[in-house]
């Protein structure tokens, strides 16, 4: 581990305890425990100090190797085309982003054709995409290494910018294998439960997707023994600078909102390096990938939302935000049964 990332751990702070905004929660002007979950987001929030919330999101894109044994339903070169749609506004995270005023970052981390550099790009790939897992590590531990302080790097510049609830979303074709071979080697499940169709798969190529799998795992095995390994042979260098970027932002005090299966694979590398960014998670959606809610349960994280979406981008987490919002609204500002002069339950 270098310094940087054991520094980013060290300052992870933790969070304030819950019960005195579990009990002022119980003072407001409705039976107990009645806005359900909306009730654990708001406590969690408050433990975090989040009183007002400023947001934005983060994409971070990359190309795979893995990509090369056809475990994708679309071509490689659309990581690079989607990103040209981010940077001009028209996909799918662009338009939440609008609608729930988050601004989208975008961080080239390693797309293989180079890109132009644009206001809302930060162009800083590591290198043309990540080796091909099959044979050989996804990443060398300089690259590791590199990608993860570019997250770190990218969750100072977040903190410079005043935000503190940032949804964590990728762009890179052939990450669902890169995220199923992370969820089998953190959680040891077997491939087949923690590997979907990613884009759109049919029948016989979902069974190559595990195919693959299996012989990336047979061939990495013996080494994956530590949180960094696992991240360095089988994630990726968009999914290396995620894992940064949720440590950093939590050092800085930012709770992060993790999205889709990607996204939380990145997720559980940082929670596997350092338990303690935990407190700072939302899990913004479930989505359609089978090995998502796995790792969710893996992490014990409820999602906010369940809308079959199979998307990435961010798109999950920033949908989450306005349940966010309205968590914390609720919380500072309804009455409460003294201050309404509302009768409080009948002791029965
Ligand atoms: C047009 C298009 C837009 C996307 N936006 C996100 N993804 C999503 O799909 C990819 C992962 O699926 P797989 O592992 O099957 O390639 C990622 O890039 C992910 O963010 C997209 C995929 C496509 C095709
Ligand atoms: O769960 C996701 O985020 C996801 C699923 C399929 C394809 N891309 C992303």
């Amino acid at each position: 581990m270098t310094p940087d990332l054991q520094d980013t751990i060290a300052n992870i702070p933790a969070p304030a305890p819950e019960a005195l905004f579990r009990a002022h929660l119980d003072t407001l002007t409705k039976p107990l425990g009645a806005l359900g979950r909306l009730e654990d987001l708001a406590a969690q929030l408050q433990t975090l100090g989040l009183t007002d919330l400023r947001k934005a999101a983060w994409v971070f894109a990359a190309d795979h190797g893995i990509a090369a044994e056809g475990v994708s339903a679309y071509p490689a070169e659309v990581t690079r085309q989607m990103v040209l749609n981010f940077l001009s506004g028209g996909a799918a995270i662009n338009v939440l982003s609008r609608l729930h005023n988050a601004p989208v970052h975008i961080v080239n981390a390693g797309v293989a054709t180079a890109l132009d550099s644009a206001p809302t790009l930060r162009n800083t790939p590591i290198r043309p995409g990540s080796r091909n897992m099959l044979h050989e590590p996804a990443l060398s531990e300089a690259e590791l290494n590199e990608a993860l302080a570019l997250g770190i790097e990218c969750a100072a510049e977040a903190s410079a910018k005043g935000f503190n609830l940032i949804a964590v979303g990728e762009m890179g074709i052939a990450n669902t294998t890169a995220a199923s071979a992370l969820t089998a080697a953190l959680t040891g499940r077997a491939l087949y439960p923690v590997t979907g169709r990613g884009t759109g798969l049919d029948d016989a190529a979902h069974a190559h997707k595990i195919a693959v799998l299996e012989a990336v795992l047979a061939h990495h095995e013996p080494h994956l023994t530590t949180p960094e390994e696992i991240l360095r042979r089988l994630g990726g260098l968009e999914v290396a600078a995620m894992t940064g970027f949720i440590l950093g932002c939590a050092s800085h005090r930012i709770a992060l909102i993790i999205d889709g299966f990607i996204s939380t694979a990145a997720a559980a590398c940082a929670v596997a390096l350092a338990p303690q960014v935990h407190s700072w998670l939302f899990a913004g959606h479930q989505s359609q990938e089978p090995g998502h809610r796995i790792l969710l349960a893996h992490l014990n994280l409820t999602p906010i939302l369940t809308l079959d979406m199979r998307l990435g981008e961010g798109t999950g987490a920033v949908l989450a935000m306005p349940i966010l919002e309205s968590a914390l609204a609720l919380y500072t500002q309804m009455a409460t049964f003294t201050s309404a002069g509302v009768s409080a339950a009948t002791a029965l």
